[in-house]
């Protein structure tokens, strides 16, 4: 049951895992929520030891730990959407699933999160198909970079190469019941598509998609997949329809891609105050 009729804002759910260096996981999705006027809420599915250098360590949580934060928190708040990120095993999607199931129709946003740039696993390799059978049915949109889109189709890595191949990789992912696909085009060669970054939505009927943005030249870019879901959820969240709310999201990433921080000695991070024109450390 939702409770959004006693509120007078918006309300998204992050279910997702912790990144200690604050770039991507839940810190991400509640720092995006925040900043686009949404009260952000979360259920922690692992916490990763992480920085600007990688992965150091990956604790998932138990399914009693997730089950029990999404039902404290559906139960009493409720949520106008959701976004789902780094789910890691296949039980904690299946408890997350049937919460959803169990909680009626609010959008959810599946970030089908797989693999850290900097190659880590962050979904068990067995976790593929039970978030294609469970979690995609349930699904207003799934938000795939080019590398994930392979993975769950059987496709080789160099098999999705133009705006073309991503428009039939979103439709052939729409056959596991996702009510729309976007293939995020940050992986597509950096000479490719004119110098822009392009995503591709894909929805049942109409004619794909693309949103277009210029390629930005920053190897700091740590979090920008769950900056974009969480986006779209914050802005499903303020009522507007799918294609608006990816629009705007695409609009607040690549703010935040421009202004990004060289935290650390690796990939940096997104500045998601970005947007509202405050440069980084004021
Ligand atoms: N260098 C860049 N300049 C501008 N936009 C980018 C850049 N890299 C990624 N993006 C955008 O960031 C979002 C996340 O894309 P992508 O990097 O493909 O996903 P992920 O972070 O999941 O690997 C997309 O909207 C993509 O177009
Ligand atoms: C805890 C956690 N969740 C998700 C990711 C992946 O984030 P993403 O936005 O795809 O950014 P990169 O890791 O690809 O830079 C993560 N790293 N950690």
């Amino acid at each position: 049951m939702q409770q959004s009729q006693q509120r007078e804002y918006p309300l998204a759910l992050t279910i997702a895992g912790s990144d200690s260096g604050g770039g991507a996981g839940i810190q991400a999705d509640l720092k995006t929520m925040q900043e686009l006027g949404v009260f952000g809420t979360s259920a922690l599915t692992a916490v990763t030891a992480q920085n600007s250098m990688g992965v150091h360590g990956v604790y998932p949580l138990s399914v009693e730990t997730v089950a029990a934060q999404m039902d404290a928190v559906l139960s009493d708040m409720g949520a106008d959407s959701v976004k789902t990120g780094m789910l890691f095993a296949p039980d904690i999607i299946r408890v997350v699933s049937a919460k959803l199931g169990q909680y009626g129709r609010i959008p959810v946003i599946v970030d089908p999160v797989m693999i850290a740039k900097g190659g880590a696993p962050l979904l068990q390799e067995e976790a593929v198909e039970t978030m294609k059978v469970h979690l995609f049915p349930l699904s207003e949109v799934v938000t795939p970079n080019i590398p994930e889109a392979c993975a769950l189709l059987g496709l080789q890595e160099d098999d999705i190469r133009s705006e073309a191949d991503m428009a039939e990789a979103g439709r052939a992912l729409l056959r596991y019941g996702c009510g729309a696909v976007l293939i995020k085009g940050g992986h597509l060669p950096a000479g490719s598509a004119g110098g822009e970054c392009v995503d591709v939505l894909v929805t049942g009927g109409a004619e794909p998609s693309m949103f277009r943005t210029p390629r930005l030249p920053t190897r700091h870019t740590h979090g920008t997949g769950c900056t974009l879901s969480s986006a779209i959820a914050a802005m499903r969240a303020r009522g507007e329809n799918l294609p608006d709310a990816v629009r705007a999201a695409k609009h607040f990433v690549t703010a935040a891609i421009a202004a990004s921080v060289p935290t650390g000695q690796g990939i940096g991070s997104l500045w998601h105050a970005a947007h509202r024109e405050v440069p980084a450390g004021r």
